[in-house]
Order: C-alpha cells, then structure tokens, then sequence
C-alpha cells in the first residue's frame, strides 16, 4: 500500500473556535494509483493535501494517522517530515505557478532546492534536461526567470521540478484550474506519464473539475464538508454514484453532445455547512432529497460493493 490515512482529524484554529476542515478522513491507495479528490469549494481538499506534507499553524492535528509505504508519516511533527518531504512525498501546490520566486533563474531556483536535500545539481541535469523535454520544455527554460515563461509553461516546469527525486507519493492540488482546456489536458496527460514512467508511485489529484478526472484517475473520493461520502472506480463515481451528493455532483456536469437548450442543467440546492460548528450527524441533511430520521446520527463508512464505499443511510 502506497499510502494510509487513518481517521485524519485536522483543525484549523481561530478567534472563533476551530474550524472543523478534515474530521475523521480515512482511505488507502494501492501503488501505482492515481486518486482524484473531490468535492464543492472548503470541503477539505487542500487541507487534506496539505496535512500529508506540511500541517503547520493555524493547523492542528486532532486526531489520526498516515503511513506512506507501510513507514509511519510523521505528518505532526514538522521537522521529522522534512526527511519525507519532496524526497518521498512531494506536493505541486494550488497556484503553483505563481509559487516559482520570481527574483531567481530557475536553474538557481533548482539547485538550491536540491542542495537543501544533499543532492548536486550538476549530476541531477541530465534528467533534468530529459523531463524538461518529455515535457515539452527546451532546457534553456533554466536561463529564464519565471516572468518569462506562459502560464502553462510554469505549471510544467514546476511538474518536473516537483517529482526531479522521484516521490513515492505527488500531491497534485488544482494543478490544471488556471489553464485553457487544452493546456489543462496535456497537463492532465503529463501527471499520468510520469506515473507510467515511474517518476511518482501514487497520486492525490485534487480538482473541482471531474471531468479531468475521468480522463485521468483510477479512483474518486467525494467529499463534503470535511468528511469522505463515497469512494470508488472512477467508472462507478462517474457511471452509477450511490451517495445522494455525488449524484447530484455529477448530474451538475454538462454531458457532451447534449443541447442545454432543451434540457437545463442541474446545481446542487443550499449551501455547504459551516465548519466552525458543523450539524450532527450526516453534513449534508439538509440539502439532501432523501434525509431521514437516522440521518440525525452519523453515517459509517461501509463497503457496499468490492472497493465502492459509501457513508450513507440512505443506501447503507
Ligand atoms: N488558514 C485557515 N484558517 C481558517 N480556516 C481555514 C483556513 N484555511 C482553510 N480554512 C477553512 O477550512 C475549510 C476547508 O478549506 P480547504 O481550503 O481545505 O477547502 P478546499 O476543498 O480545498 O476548497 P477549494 O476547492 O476552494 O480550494 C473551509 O471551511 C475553509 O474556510
């Protein structure tokens, strides 16, 4: 098993009380996976990404476990995971084009990451020129200051930067949102090779977008308001959701060849909770067309098929 989440309970804390973002997160991915997370904006995503590799203040780490490659994650104690971070678990960030230091050449930028990790540059170029150029980027890039390079450009160079140590496990966190399609796609297409190519083992793609993970992940989780709904094949996410949430997020997509003229799509009604006192019981009652009594108490978990789990009472 690639990695481990064990009951991951993560709060950020504020003036008001903490607000409750990841509680109570539990899932595995097998190596070689590639897991799309997704879900409405603030329920969890980058707090889930950004627990794995770096849970620091106004985080708080209330409850639960990781483990990446059966090695316990140290995901508390920030200065044990630095032997873990970006060597065996690597993280290309939410706007991670805008991340690049502008002041510096890349090729400065490059080597003093890899110098903060004992490794020369001089003996890391020639793979380095050879990812720069899987991924359509001519190594003169390294003369360039970041102005210089276009939006997808960034996000490129930034991919080949972010898994240069080949990490068992890449964080992707909204990777393609500030890309016109097409780019979004090759994007997309990019993080699967270097999977296939053995640069990462397994990867976390979080995205808004289900359609790039359609094309991209081997399995969906679908969260609400800090907590995992349902989880599956992408095939079974995508083709027969069961979680009344997920069936309303993917009835919210647009289909291709279907005319919005004569069918009109579908939002999801209400908003998500506030996490600063989130109700008991199911988080999504009260948007859902099936709630009942027993939804007032939380639903478990439970594998309702091989590898298709669902938290509902609706359907458990
Ligand atoms: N630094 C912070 N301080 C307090 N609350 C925060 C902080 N960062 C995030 N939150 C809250 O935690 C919850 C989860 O946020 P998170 O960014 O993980 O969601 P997300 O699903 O990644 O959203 P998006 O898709 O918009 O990026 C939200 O309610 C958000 O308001």
């Amino acid at each position: 098993m690639s990695l481990s989440v064990d009951g991951l309970r993560v709060y950020y804390q504020t003036l008001k009380g903490d607000i409750k973002a990841l509680d109570g997160v539990s899932f595995d991915l097998r190596d070689g996976e590639i897991a799309g997370i997704a879900g409405e904006s603030g329920c969890g995503k980058s707090t889930l990404s950004n627990s794995l590799i770096m849970l620091r203040l106004p985080m708080k780490l209330v409850e639960g476990s990781a483990s990446l490659d059966g090695s316990p994650l140290p995901i508390g104690d920030q200065r044990k995971m630095n032997d873990f971070r970006y060597k065996r678990i690597s993280i290309i960030p939410q706007y991670a084009m805008n991340a690049l230091n502008p002041t510096v050449k890349l090729k400065r930028l490059i080597s003093d990451l890899l110098a903060c990790h004992g490794v020369g540059y001089e003996k890391t170029l020639p793979e380095l020129n050879r990812r720069l150029d899987l991924v359509g980027l001519d190594s003169s890039v390294l003369k360039m200051y970041p102005v210089e390079l276009s939006g997808g450009m960034k996000q490129r160079a930034v991919m080949v930067i972010s898994t240069l140590l080949n990490p068992s496990l890449l964080i992707a966190d909204e990777v393609t949102s500030a890309l016109d399609v097409s780019t979004q796609r090759a994007v997309a297409e990019m993080i699967v090779e270097f999977r296939d190519k053995g640069f990462v083992k397994s990867i976390i793609f979080v995205t808004h977008d289900i359609s790039i993970l359609y094309q991209i992940a081997d399995s969906i989780l679908i969260m609400y308001a800090g907590k995992l709904v349902e989880r599956a094949a992408t095939e079974v996410i995508i083709k027969r959701p069961v979680h009344p949430y997920t069936k309303m997020l993917i009835s919210s997509l647009p289909e291709v060849g279907v005319h919005y003229t004569d069918k009109r799509l579908k939002g999801i009604p209400g908003k998500p909770p506030q996490l600063l006192s989130p109700p008991r019981g199911c988080r999504f009652k009260d948007r859902c067309p099936i709630a009942f009594e027993k939804c007032e108490e939380e639903p478990p978990m439970v594998e309702i098929e091989p590898s298709h789990w669902v938290a509902c009472w609706g359907v458990n």
